[in-house]
């Protein structure tokens, strides 16, 4: 008999001691990570080797979630491109979730305009290549726009994640990656964005504002400074004692949390347009819900 093959990735929420599998030449452990006794498995088994106990999977879906997981471990992992000019916490959390498996995708390259900044050195770090882009004043370091285009080409790169870029991407890139970059601000936009609002001056002007709720938005990247789609956001309060610096670090917690999110739902192929042409995220437990 012709096995089927069967891919698939257990969640950890069966004790390793309840599943049992004859061990035969077929079964191809691909990835395993035992935790606290659970374990987690990305493997092929052919089918007809594979008995578990089931008194063991109590889930009601689990059937459509292995599918699902089957699916996403079938898609092809998407090239993600990161653009920074700071720190790059938000590249950081982006990188780590695509090496736990969260984001079914990987950091191919990354942009900077600063070549010392935070987040270029974490790049160099992980031996992820570093692209200085736009060149320095006074400065033949670095690639012109149309070199960036033909370098992102290269890569084979399916989407552009800015987090904490501070320069204007040029028209000519936003052209070339249609409805595949995205850029993480920390305001609820439409307030509080556009040129001059970035980094400790977003949330100076939140509190001055006297606003209640703030949060990151990731939007869709037009040709202009803040004016895309929105595609997600989340909120956060605005404390009366509130510093700039306080508001700053718990906007950024949410910013880490919402792009890991959006990341993992770009490479799942998860975001669908709208006639408006709003970008939404298709719920990866309920395909018929939409946020
Ligand atoms: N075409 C686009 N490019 C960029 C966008 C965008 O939405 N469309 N988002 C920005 C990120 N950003 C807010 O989220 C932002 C970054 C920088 C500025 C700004 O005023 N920059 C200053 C220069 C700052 C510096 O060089 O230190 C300026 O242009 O005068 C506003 C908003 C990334 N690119
Ligand atoms: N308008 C753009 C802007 O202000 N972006 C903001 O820069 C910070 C970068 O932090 P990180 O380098 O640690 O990710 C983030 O808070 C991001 O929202």
């Amino acid at each position: 008999m012709e096995a089927q093959r069967l891919y698939f990735k257990l969640s950890s929420t069966i004790p390793t001691s309840q599943i049992q599998y004859q061990r035969t030449p077929f079964i191809q452990i691909l990835h395993k990570a035992s935790t606290n006794n659970n374990i987690t498995l990305k493997g092929s088994f052919l089918k007809p080797h594979v008995s578990f106990d089931p008194k063991v999977l109590k889930c009601t879906n689990c059937l459509q979630r292995i599918e699902r997981e089957v699916a996403i471990i079938q898609l092809r992992k998407k090239k993600i491109a990161v653009f920074v000019s700071g720190s790059g916490s938000n590249f950081r959390s982006i990188y780590e979730a695509t090496l736990e498996g969260i984001v079914h995708g990987e950091v191919a390259v990354l942009v900077t305009n600063k070549d010392d900044c935070g987040g270029a050195k974490y790049a160099r770090e992980q031996d992820i290549p570093v692209i200085l882009f736009p060149k320095a004043k006074n400065s033949s370091v670095g690639l012109s726009e149309e070199d960036l285009v033909d370098a992102l080409r290269a890569f084979n790169i399916d989407f552009i994640l800015l987090a904490g870029y501070l320069k204007l991407i040029p028209t000519e890139l936003v052209r070339a990656f249609p409805r595949s970059i995205f850029n993480i601000h920390p305001s609820l936009l439409p307030a509080f964005g556009g040129k001059g609002y970035y980094g400790i001056k977003v949330h100076k002007a939140v509190i001055d504002s006297g606003a209640r709720y703030s949060g990151p938005t990731i939007h869709h990247v037009d040709e202009h400074y803040d004016t895309g789609r929105i595609l997600a956001q989340g909120v956060v309060p605005v404390l009366a004692n509130d510093t700039a610096e306080t508001l700053a670090a718990r906007v950024l917690h949410e910013e880490h949390k919402l792009y890991v999110e959006v990341a993992a739902a770009l490479c799942e192929e998860r975001i669908v347009w709208r006639e408006d042409g709003v970008p939404l995220i298709r719920s990866k437990e309920d395909p018929d819900h939409y946020k």
